[in-house]
């Protein structure tokens, strides 16, 4: 198994610490591992000028998998967009063609009360975003500021998707609604959007292989209200790259934190990218107060998608579930009457419960 283990900024250095620790308590000696660490974002614009030095390019793409921390730092600020240290992070999913971005959204049901919705709106929510992650406004031309006919300053993004890169995240929603609920809500904003009248027509067309999976659309705004009124009421969403960031942050609220969304960036060929939701928290970086279970989960996620280790990955979920169940609680999901406790020592708790775990006997995964 060979991992490119990507850090990056902030808490994203914090989280991927407990995720890589996480992921050799549970491989133990079993597998043989081989983690290489590179550098992403503002550190690679601090040691090599570059976002995404050619290096971590490299090995990311002769790896099986990539797990990510975070990248962006608060100097992106002073930087043109297409030069911060996010950027970083968007040319590589663009170079290795991870189109489809899976954030599940699951309620742990020790977190009921953590999530500032009512009990009875959130208990059970247990739905897929799937937001395709290489066109759209990040990546479409035109880009940049330049000055009009007038000498006035004009920022320029475009919406652009071709039916093709339409088709292919239409298919892959509908396989994994295939494979749950068979329920696929398309998001779009086809009543103003050119770009999002030809992705409704496209995901149509596309559903029509899959007969057995029923197919909803919302428009954008609307999705937006209905995934805080009534989120039950959602299988599989799939929607463009920019809707999905804002709709996957709103989504967080319904799991209790955004430190408990795991996500897969998924192409073509096997290899994935594994990052939590979240960014790179500036407001709380190096003070040990970042929730590392959307990293820890993020691993579990690689696990399964990327070399088939359904018992492993799960074991990893179900030792999220016990720390849960045993009252650990990072600030940020934090409840009256749980303990308290940071991002090293919720790290070692997962790992803890990982090894007391009965491998291949039936006690603990209940
Ligand atoms: N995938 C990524 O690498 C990614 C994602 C989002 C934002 N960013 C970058 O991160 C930087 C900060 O962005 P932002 O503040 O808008 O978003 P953010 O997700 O970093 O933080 C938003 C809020 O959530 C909290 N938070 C985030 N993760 C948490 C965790 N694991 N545990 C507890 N609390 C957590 C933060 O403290 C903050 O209050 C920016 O540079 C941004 O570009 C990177
Ligand atoms: C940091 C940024 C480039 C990134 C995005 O917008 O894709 C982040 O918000 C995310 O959700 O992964
Ligand atoms: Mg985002």
């Amino acid at each position: 198994m060979k991992i490119v283990v990507l850090p990056g900024d902030g808490i994203g250095k914090e989280v991927t610490a407990e995720a890589v620790r996480a992921l050799h308590a549970v491989i133990g000696s079993e597998l043989p591992l081989e983690l290489t660490e590179a550098v992403i974002g503002g550190e690679g614009l601090e040691r090599f000028g570059d976002a995404l030095p050619p290096d971590t390019l490299d090995i990311s793409r002769k790896a099986d998998a990539i797990l990510l921390g975070g990248t962006g730092v608060p100097e992106d600020e002073r930087r043109a967009p297409s030069e911060g240290a996010g950027y970083g992070l968007l040319k590589l999913r663009k170079a290795l063609g991870l189109y489809a971005n899976f954030r599940p959204v699951v309620l742990y049901p020790e977190l009921v009360d953590a999530s500032t919705l009512k009990p009875e709106i959130v208990t059970g929510v247990d739905l897929i975003i799937l937001r395709e992650l290489t066109g759209d406004l990040y990546f479409g031309q035109p880009r940049g500021v330049s000055r009009d006919e007038t000498g006035a300053r004009v920022g320029i993004n475009t919406m652009r998707y071709t039916d093709a890169e339409i088709e292919r995240i239409a298919h892959a929603g509908f396989q994994a609604a295939a494979k749950r609920r068979k329920k696929l809500c398309s998001v779009d904003k086809a009543n103003v959007l050119e770009t999002m009248a030809l992705w409704r027509e496209v995901v149509i067309e596309v559903s029509k292989q899959y007969p057995d999976v029923e197919l909803t659309h919302l428009y954008i705004d609307a999705a937006s209200m209905a995934l805080i009124r009534n989120p039950k009421q959602f299988d599989v969403v799939v929607t463009g790259n920019v809707f999905g960031d804002i709709l996957s942050d709103a989504a967080a609220m319904l799991a209790g934190s955004i430190g408990m969304l795991p996500s897969a960036s998924l192409g073509d060929h096997n290899k994935g990218l594994y990052e939590p939701v979240h960014g790179t928290a500036p407001d709380i970086a190096g003070k040990d107060l970042a929730n590392p279970l959307a990293a820890i989960l993020s691993v579990a996620m690689m696990l399964r998608q990327s070399f088939g280790r359904d018992q492993h990955a799960s074991r990893i979920e179900q030792a999220v579930r016990s720390v849960l169940r045993e009252g650990y609680r990072t600030a940020d999901i934090y409840q009256p009457g749980c303990r308290k406790i940071g991002t090293r020592a919720m790290g070692e708790a997962v790992v803890e419960a990982i090894r007391k775990q009965k491998v291949g006997g039936e006690a603990e995964f209940a």
